[in-house]
């Protein structure tokens, strides 16, 4: 049983997550975000996947793509179509080998689509299959030893993942010169 939570043991884990946070975002190389940040802008439309937290965390990415004016799909749900030549796939795996993952990324290419891969490894599968590598220096879900992170399973690359693409649709937003205002009218007024 964990023992009885106190003032110390929030401080300690809040300052390990952000500062864990902190060093891995900043050790993305930037010029592959710039290039996939183009690559966005030049898409007919953007299609994200990934599973479990990966998928989730970009699914928060595609909401704020959508809100750039992005024609932007989630793959799985009921509505996103086909993709096609000069598409781009946004493709987040920690691991780099999960294999809904990695076919989608092989089919977005045999479309002639474009894919954006967010990886721990630079070596695996998706990156293979990919045309622009952000690599995320977070520990791999079975880095059980705790090397490259103290916090559970793929926590790291997941909460990098938001924070690299909340970076990169802030620097989109704050270039396109549009005001909040505008942007709010493509939010959500259904919910
Ligand atoms: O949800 C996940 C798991 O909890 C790890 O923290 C992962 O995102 C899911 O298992 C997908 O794995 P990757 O494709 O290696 O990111």
């Amino acid at each position: 049983m964990p023992k009885k939570l106190d003032d110390t043991l929030f401080s300690d884990a809040t300052r390990a997550v952000v500062g864990e946070v902190d060093r891995v975002s900043a050790a993305v190389q930037s010029a592959a975000w710039i290039r996939a940040g183009a690559l966005l802008l030049e898409a007919p439309a953007v299609f994200t996947i990934g599973t479990g937290r990966s998928g989730l965390a970009l699914q928060m990415a595609a909401m704020r793509f959508m809100h750039l004016g992005l024609a932007t799909h989630v793959v799985g749900e009921t509505t996103a179509p086909a993709i096609g030549a000069r598409d781009v796939l946004v493709a987040a795996s920690g691991s780099g080998s999960t294999k809904r993952v990695v076919r989608a990324a092989e089919t977005a290419r045999e479309q002639g689509a474009e894919v954006v891969a967010l990886t721990t490894a630079p070596e695996s599968a998706l990156a293979r299959a990919a045309t622009e590598v952000l690599v995320v220096p977070a520990a791999d879900k079975q880095d059980f030893d705790g090397n490259a992170s103290v916090q559970y399973g793929g926590s790291l690359f997941e909460q990098s993942v938001l924070l690299v693409t909340d970076a990169l649709f802030h620097a989109l937003w704050q270039t396109s010169g549009t005001q909040a205002r505008e942007l709010w009218r493509l939010h959500a007024n259904l919910e």
